[in-house]
């Protein structure tokens, strides 16, 4: 819809209805650095709205059979697919990444999001067990919690919103989502689906704005009994103070400082490529991506060499080229983080071997105030450097050289963080050993980024609490309560 200045201008999505908000937020095109879309910048009032509609669309909702709700859920992914490139578009320009990554990954995925729950929710069983001695048989049965508060960052917004929405409504809760009022688009424009694929007003409900305003008023609404938040840990400590009086449940999917191990007998010819994918894909903004390269001393040379020069090759470009390997980062005020570990890592007497202050970025004259910045690698770099600690979640990698399986064991694990972790190596049991012995939610051997929605998702350390995939989305969208008949 067209708003002040022509500029595209949201609207809260509450019990079924668009509605316009009493303040609005700018929002950027990364590529530009021009405002072009206008946000509500929701509060407490908006809240309160959107929590009488999902408590009144939650009777007739959760007491639907999982068949019901798996069709409305089938006909939703439908029709996001239909739209799949005009939402590809909206979603790169909204975002700053590239055109064929929202056409590949994040709207493909969004539809697959509902798609797959819509199946799973019809499969699962509860358990029982027998006290014959006793004369009593138990079981279990689970239903929906109630309201759920549904919170996204900016990386992937309808991937991971989606991911969120979809096991919350299969399970028969209702929900209020608030995505990154940095990329609210994708998000507003699934709303004026939701009516045309049976979703009833106040199912699914959408309030925008900012994290301190709109989302500190959902997390601490006492009627919200669950939280399913994916950004950052120290949003996720505020959350969970904010929460905490009321006992809610919380599933928290925070950042990463993910490690690549590479051995000697590792295949260079798919681990670089795919290690350059896994650094720098999304602008390296992925809470899974690759920022600490520990590679066996014997061909560290020869690795170095090989991936700077595949990194120097990752074509940085205006979103909607779609010969662009790499967009535009989310905002300037990101870009000038990301860009700080460079200057904090020259400072330590570190090597830029390629990227930021190294080679010439060629944009556009349109595209000069965009938020670009090239693949940046990083070397001689000491692990208690904070480029090897912090989260810098830009198009940043750091690659260092290391002996031994148990040494590079120990310092893979030497972060507080333990997301994701790749290790390539053509030893099975190498393969096998390390992998269990990586502090990390997810290892990925041989590979990058290869999901099964099926299996659990999720981080260590403070990378996370809970799991989210099949199982792990049912267990948290669900109560369970054990019954024992006495026969
Ligand atoms: N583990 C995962 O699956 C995963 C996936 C994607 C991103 N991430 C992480 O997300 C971070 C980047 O995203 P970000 O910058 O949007 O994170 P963020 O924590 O700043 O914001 C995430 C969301 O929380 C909201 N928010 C902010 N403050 C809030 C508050 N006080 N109360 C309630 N809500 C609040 C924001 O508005 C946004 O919608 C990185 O750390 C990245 O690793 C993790
Ligand atoms: N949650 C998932 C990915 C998170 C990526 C973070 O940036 C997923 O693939 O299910």
């Amino acid at each position: 819809m067209a708003g002040r200045g022509g500029l595209l201008m949201l609207e809260n999505f509450i019990g079924g209805k668009f509605l316009p908000c009493s303040s609005y937020l700018d929002s950027y095109d990364p590529s530009t650095g021009e405002v072009y879309c206008h946000v509500p910048n929701s509060g407490k009032e908006e809240v309160e709205a959107a929590v009488e509609a999902a408590r009144a669309a939650f009777p007739g909702w959760s007491s639907r059979s999982p068949q019901e709700r798996s069709q409305v859920l089938q006909r939703l992914a439908d029709l996001l697919e239909q739209s799949l490139e005009e939402l590809a578009q909206a979603e790169s320009k909204d975002q700053g990444k590239t055109i064929t990554l929202a056409r590949t990954m994040d709207i493909p995925r969004a539809v697959h999001n509902f798609r797959f729950f819509a199946s799973s929710i019809l499969h699962h069983t509860s358990e029982c067990t027998q006290m014959d001695h006793l004369g009593c048989l138990h079981y279990t049965v689970r239903a929906p919690v109630g309201i759920a508060a549904l919170i996204s960052p900016w990386n992937l917004p309808l991937y991971l919103l989606t991911w969120k929405i979809a096991p919350a409504i299969a399970a028969g809760n209702t929900v209020i989502a608030k995505p990154s009022e940095l990329t609210s688009v994708t998000a507003w424009m699934m709303c004026r689906l939701l009516e045309k694929a049976g979703v009833p007003p106040g199912v699914v409900n959408i309030v925008f704005g900012t994290g301190p305003r709109v989302g500190e008023a959902l997390v601490s609404h006492p009627e919200v009994p669950l939280i399913s938040f994916t950004g950052s840990q120290p949003t996720a400590e505020r959350i969970t103070q904010l929460s905490a009086p009321y006992c809610k449940k919380l599933s928290l999917e925070l950042g990463g400082k993910n490690p690549a191990i590479i051995f000697e007998d590792a295949n260079l010819a798919e681990c670089i490529p795919t290690t350059v994918r896994s650094s720098f894909a999304n602008q390296g903004e992925i809470c899974l991506c690759t920022s600490r390269i520990f590679v066996q001393r014997s061909i560290y040379s020869e690795f170095l060499k090989r991936f700077v020069e595949a990194a120097r090759m990752w074509k940085v470009g205006i979103p909607s080229d779609p010969s662009a390997d790499m967009g535009a980062l989310i905002s300037k005020a990101h870009l000038e983080k990301v860009r700080s570990y460079i200057k904090k890592a020259r400072m330590e007497g570190a090597q830029i071997l390629c990227g930021e202050g190294v080679d010439k970025l060629n944009l556009p004259p349109r595209n000069q105030a965009g938020y670009f910045m090239l693949p940046t690698v990083i070397t001689d770099v000491k692990d208690e450097s904070c480029c090897m600690k912090e989260e810098i979640f830009g198009p940043v990698t750091c690659v260092v050289p290391f002996d031994s399986e148990e040494e590079v064991i120990q310092r893979a694990n030497n972060v507080k963080y333990g997301l994701a972790a790749t290790v390539w190596s053509g030893n099975v049991g190498r393969v096998h050993r390390v992998a269990k012995k990586l502090q990390s939610g997810l290892v990925w051997t041989n590979c990058w980024l290869i999901r099964e929605l099926n299996l659990p998702f999720g981080g260590m350390k403070s990378s996370g609490v809970g799991r989210e995939g099949a199982k792990d989305s049912y267990e948290f969208f669900t109560e369970v309560k054990t019954i024992t008949v006495k026969h």
